[in-house]
């Protein structure tokens, strides 16, 4: 029989309703030192699972590694356990000026430019969060006071270059930008269209790690380290909020 846990190694129970997911898994620890009794519940390949309290319920952090085929095998097997509520903690880089390194992006939805997604769904079928995290985030992130932007990111499948290659898709890049995408990043096309598809609620926050300025990309930094340190806050207030509402 398959195991249907097999690459995230946990059992059912050890995962809470409420789920971090985080690419990284430098990036557990930093979000697990916030919850109660945290302790390491499962470690096999990218997926360094973590869980704890807060206010009393059971939450759990996973790292999902890098790109759609490790977020689809993440989602899919956590879709197994207790967890519901999946909320993602990743970096972006910014398509727009005005995104500074350090700022947090909640994220309503986004362009399914992955090739995993499109063998789950058509194309038409969107990438779109739950409402009710999104509200959840926005609200966490006015009282953590993180400069924050609302809206629309590209996922990819390629970090270096492809999509964003001057002479074969400048054009696309034209468009994208012109349509208001805020930031790029790797995997929230599979954490919304998969969450969907699996009756999850799903949600992402993003922070600014490359910024576009007129002398081209600037990277990484203390203002961004900062930054996500405040947007792995306004992701445990959201949860607190979604706890409160019974959501
Ligand atoms: O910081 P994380 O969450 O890994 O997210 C971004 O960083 C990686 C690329 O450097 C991709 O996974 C991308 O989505
Ligand atoms: O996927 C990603 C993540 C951060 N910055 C990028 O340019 N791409």
């Amino acid at each position: 029989m398959v195991d249907p846990r097999y690459h995230i190694r946990v059992k059912p129970d050890d995962v809470g309703k409420y789920v971090i997911v985080v690419g990284d898994r430098g990036r557990v620890e930093r979000v697990a030192k916030y919850l109660q009794e945290a302790t390491k519940v499962g470690d096999n390949r990218e997926y360094l699972t973590y869980t704890g309290y807060l206010k009393g319920e059971k939450v759990s952090v996973m790292s999902t590694g890098m790109g759609s085929p490790a977020m689809a095998i993440g989602i899919e097997e956590l879709a197994t356990t207790n967890a519901r509520v999946v909320i993602r903690v990743g970096t972006t880089g910014a398509l727009q000026k005005g995104l500074n390194l350090g700022d947090s992006l909640i994220v309503t939805a986004s362009v399914r430019m992955d090739g995993t997604t499109n063998q789950y769904i058509i194309p038409e079928y969107p990438a779109v969060a739950d409402f009710s995290v999104v509200n959840a985030l926005i609200g966490a992130a006015k009282r953590v006071e993180n400069p924050y932007h609302v809206g629309i990111v590209l996922s990819t499948d390629s970090y270096y270059g492809k999509a964003f290659d001057e002479e074969k898709h400048g054009h696309l890049e034209k468009q994208l930008i012109k349509a208001g995408v805020l930031g790029v990043e790797m995997e929230i096309g599979a954490l919304y269209v998969i969450g969907s598809l699996k009756k999850l609620k799903t949600g992402a926050i993003l922070t600014v790690r490359e910024e576009l300025t007129d002398e081209g990309y600037i990277q990484a930094g203390e203002k961004f380290e900062q930054g996500l340190e405040k947007s792995i806050m306004i992701a445990l207030k959201a949860i607190e909020i979604l706890i409160e509402r019974g959501a």
